[in-house]
C-alpha cells in the first residue's frame, strides 16, 4: 500500500504552528477584493518590467556598489519598509525576515540556510533608495522571451512593450536549456542581493537568493526549458527555502531585541562587518 504521508502538502512543514491553512497564502483573487493596491501593483510591475529596464538596472545597481553597510544596518532600515505586493503579510521586512529564519532553525536546517532565511529580502534596501516598489518586490519572470501564463496577473503583460517582440518566441533572446543564471529576469531584490553577496555565501545559498521569486518556476513547474543540469540539482534547496519564507509569515511576531545576539554572530561567520550596497 502506498504511504499516504508522502501525498501530505509539502506545505505543512513540522515546525508550523500556523493558524493559517497553506491553501489561504497567496490567494490574489481574494487580494482583489480586500487589497486593490495588489493588483495595481502588478500592473504596474508587468507593464515596466522589459528587457531594457532590466539591462538599465543591472548596470545602475549591480555592476558598481558603492554604499558601506553591515547586514544587520540593512535590516534595522527595512524595519520602516512593508511591502506592497504581498497578500500574506502587512509586518516590517525585519519581522519577515527574522519569522523566515526562525522556522529555517526550528526545522534543524543547517547555518547557511537559516542566514540565507534571514537575508533574501533585504536587497528590498531597493526601495528605501528611492526605487519604485515596481522594480523592487513582487515574484520574478524571465524577460526577453515569452512569459508563462502562470505568472501572477498574467493579462497586465499585454500592455508591456516587450510581447510584440518576444510574445510568440518561447525562447526569445536565450538557447533551450541555456540554465537559469543566464537568464535576464524581471529586475528586483533577488538579482540585486545576489550581486551584493557573490563573494560571501555558498552557491546554494546564493541561487537561493536570486531565484526565490520566481514562482512560476519553483511551483508552476514552469520554464522547465531553460534548466540545466546545475538547476535541477539547485531546485530542491529553492523549495526548502520557500516553506519557511511563506508559511512563517503568519507566526507570533518576533522579539528583535533578544534574536539579535544569535543573528550577529551568524552574520559574522560569512559576512565581513561591511560589505558594499
Ligand atoms: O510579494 C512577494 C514579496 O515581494 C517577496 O519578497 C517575493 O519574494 C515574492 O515572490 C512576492 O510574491
Ligand atoms: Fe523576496
Ligand atoms: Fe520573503
Amino acid at each position: 500500500m502506498r504511504n499516504l504521508t508522502n501525498l501530505l502538502p509539502e506545505a505543512s512543514p513540522a515546525w508550523s504552528k500556523t493558524k493559517k491553512p497553506p491553501t489561504e497564502f497567496r490567494d490574489y483573487t481574494k487580494a482583489d477584493t480586500t487589497q486593490p493596491t495588489i493588483s495595481e501593483f502588478y500592473r504596474q510591475n508587468h507593464l515596466h518590467q522589459t528587457l531594457d529596464h532590466v539591462l538599465a538596472q543591472k548596470a545602475k545597481y549591480c555592476d558598481h556598489r558603492t554604499t558601506p553597510m553591515g547586514i544587520w544596518q540593512v535590516l534595522e532600515i527595512l524595519d520602516q519598509f512593508v511591502d506592497e505586493s504581498d497578500p500574506d503579510t502587512e509586518m516590517s521586512q525585519i519581522m519577515h525576515s527574522l519569522q523566515s529564519a526562525e522556522a529555517a532553525r526550528k526545522d534543524g536546517q543547517p547555518r547557511w540556510m537559516i542566514l540565507t532565511a534571514l537575508i533574501h529580502d533585504i536587497g528590498k534596501w531597493l526601495a528605501v533608495c528611492g526605487e519604485p516598489q515596481w522594480t523592487v518586490v513582487g515574484d520574478t519572470f524571465p524577460v526577453g522571451c515569452q512569459i508563462s501564463p502562470k505568472v501572477v496577473y498574467y493579462p497586465f503583460f499585454s500592455s508591456n512593450p516587450d510581447t510584440a517582440v518576444y510574445g510568440d518566441s518561447k525562447y526569445g533572446i536565450y538557447a533551450p536549456h541555456c540554465g537559469l543564471n543566464n537568464l535576464h529576469m524581471s529586475f528586483g531584490h533577488d538579482e540585486y542581493l545576489y550581486h551584493v553577496c557573490k563573494d560571501y555565501l555558498p552557491k546554494e545559498a546564493l541561487y537561493v537568493i536570486r531565484f526565490h521569486s520566481f514562482y512560476s518556476w519553483h511551483t508552476g513547474g514552469e520554464y522547465t526549458w531553460f534548466m540545466d543540469e546545475e538547476d535541477h540539482r539547485m531546485m530542491k534547496w529553492v523549495k526548502q527555502f520557500n516553506q519557511y519564507d511563506l508559511y512563517s509569515k503568519a507566526e507570533e511576531t518576533p522579539n528583535v531585541e533578544a534574536l539579535k545576539p544569535y543573528y550577529l554572530e551568524l552574520i559574522d561567520e560569512f559576512f565581513p562587518k561591511v560589505i558594499q550596497w
